[in-house]
């Protein structure tokens, strides 16, 4: 006899995510920003620059606003008990110190309890939390509490290594440095094989 559960309990379940809306008053932010350029002594008159204030502010206002998603989970009916990894999903965030671009890769993993994750919402929880003026510390930080608060799996892990462009382009100017934080959950945080498992895997995708 299948041990199968009757169809109605293996559907997907689906809940919407979206940011907290962000509100862009794009007519007082393109004031503002010819405003700084003219100060900073940039010449607004050139068929390039003139509509510069608008693309500045319409740049800004895409990194800032996340796209909703469905987060989609499955039950997991083959009780799968192992990691479930993504690894170098892409990150790109504003430093909210400076609102200059930090750019790397996240790796997100699990271990799941009774449900698996679709696969991509590991990546587009991370956009999601990416899109607003962030540190490093706490955009990890939230990726892993939203997964472990949506998807109450054993455990969850996240790695994020960054470059600062406010560090490599600018101020101190140290080219090639890379920021890496980690954010470790349920037992890939108590338990010490789990976590040297989650750890050693994600640090074999690093380059040398
Ligand atoms: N902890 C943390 N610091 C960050 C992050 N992004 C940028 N910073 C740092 O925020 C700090 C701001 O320091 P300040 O001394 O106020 O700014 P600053 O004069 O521009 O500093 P320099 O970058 O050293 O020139 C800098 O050290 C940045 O490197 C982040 O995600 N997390
Ligand atoms: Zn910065």
């Amino acid at each position: 006899m299948s041990s199968r559960q009757p169809e109605a309990h293996v559907l997907p379940l689906r809940a919407r995510m979206s940011a907290p809306h962000v509100d862009v008053d794009r007519e007082t932010a393109e004031a503002a920003a010819t405003t700084l350029l003219a100060a900073l002594g940039l010449p607004l008159d050139s068929p390039h620059m003139r509509e510069t204030p608008r693309r500045m502010v319409a740049a800004y206002a895409e990194m800032l606003t996340a796209p909703s998603f469905d987060f989609t989970t499955f039950p997991n009916s083959e009780e799968y008990d192992e990691l479930v990894v993504v690894e170098d999903i892409p990150v790109r965030s504003l430093c909210e110190h400076h609102m200059l671009p930090f750019v790397g890769v996240a790796h997100v993993g699990y271990l799941p309890a009774d449900h698996v994750l679709g696969l991509s919402k590991l990546a587009r929880v991370v956009d999601l939390y990416s899109h607003r003026a962030q540190t490093q510390e706490r955009l990890t930080k939230q990726v892993a509490e939203h997964l472990q608060e949506h998807l109450t799996p054993r455990g969850v892990g996240v790695v994020i290594e960054a470059e600062h462009t406010c560090m490599t382009l600018r101020g101190v100017r140290a080219p090639g440095t890379r920021t890496v934080t980690s954010a470790l959950l349920g037992t890939l945080r108590t338990h010490p094989s789990s976590r040297a498992e989650f750890l050693d895997l994600v640090r074999g995708t690093r380059p040398r």
